[in-house]
């Protein structure tokens, strides 16, 4: 499986788009959220909507589904399909009630249903979503209130949500075999709702020799030297992923 992310930047990033991924399986193309940046991003890399087979959603914030809306009406009433939408069952009404039904909502479309195959996932569990992409949902704390979910992926690859510091799951994926992590990283203290680099760079080296660091704000530049055996996961190269 490959990995390309469309943003590698926070919610606020103006230089780096917001973090969102497409996964690459032999048959599929996987849009990992889609946030306000997405649509734009796929568009510099010369893809549309078009090349999106599913979508798999982290949590309800705009840097990952504030996308949505126009991905919705552009493959209903242009290409004329419903993707897949792999989602845990507790986002599903949250993502319409709270987020798409103000702008989907019209006559004959009511329902999440009628935009998007949906196919609610199950956490804590592996989920075969399609040939070569099985998804284990962690659910794992941003904000009180807001369902979140990280996804551990073909049980090798680790891609946090928007997530508080957990050394605990961090070691004990590692202890399952998992070869590579993508964490969402602040690189400014405090996190309070993300994880800081200062909280990553306490980890041993065994695990953070495997860590990638994502959702990043514009001062990157400033703390590239500042990771240590840790890199940092760039917009628009293509990764494949050690299985
Ligand atoms: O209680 C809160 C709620 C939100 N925020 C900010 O708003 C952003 C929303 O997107 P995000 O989840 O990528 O990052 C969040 C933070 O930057 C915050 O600092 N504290
Ligand atoms: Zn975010
Ligand atoms: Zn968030």
């Amino acid at each position: 499986m490959d990995i390309q992310m469309l943003g590698t930047g926070n919610a606020f990033a103006k230089l780096y788009f917001n973090t969102n991924a497409l996964l690459y399986t032999e048959q599929h193309t996987i849009l990992l959220d889609c946030g306000n940046t997405a649509l734009l991003s796929m568009h510099k890399l010369g893809k549309s909507v078009s090349d999106i087979d599913a979508i798999l959603i982290s949590h309800i914030h705009a840097d990952h589904i504030g996308g949505m809306e126009e991905l919705a009406f552009q493959m209903k009433f242009i290409y004329k399909r419903k993707p897949l939408l792999f989602i845990p069952e507790s986002l599903v009404t949250p993502l319409w009630e709270s987020s798409l039904k103000g702008g989907l909502l019209q006559d004959e479309c009511g329902t999440l249903d009628e935009y998007f195959d949906v196919r609610p996932i199950v956490p804590g569990v592996k989920n075969e979503l399609l040939p070569g992409l099985a998804v284990e949902p962690i659910q794992t704390d941003h904000i009180p209130n807001k369902i979140s979910f990280s996804y551990y992926i073909n049980e090798s690859f680790f891609y946090s949500a928007d997530m508080k510091f957990n050394p605990e799951l961090l070691h004990q994926l590692v202890d399952r075999g998992c070869k590579t992590i993508f964490h969402d990283c602040q690189l400014r203290p405090p996190g309070v709702v993300h994880t800081t680099l200062d909280e990553l760079s306490s980890l041993p080296d065994h695990i953070k020799e495997r860590i990638w660091l994502m959702h990043y704000e514009d001062v990157k530049p400033d703390y590239e030297d500042k990771a240590g055996i840790m890199s940092f996961v760039e917009q628009h190269v293509r990764y494949t992923i050690e299985q």
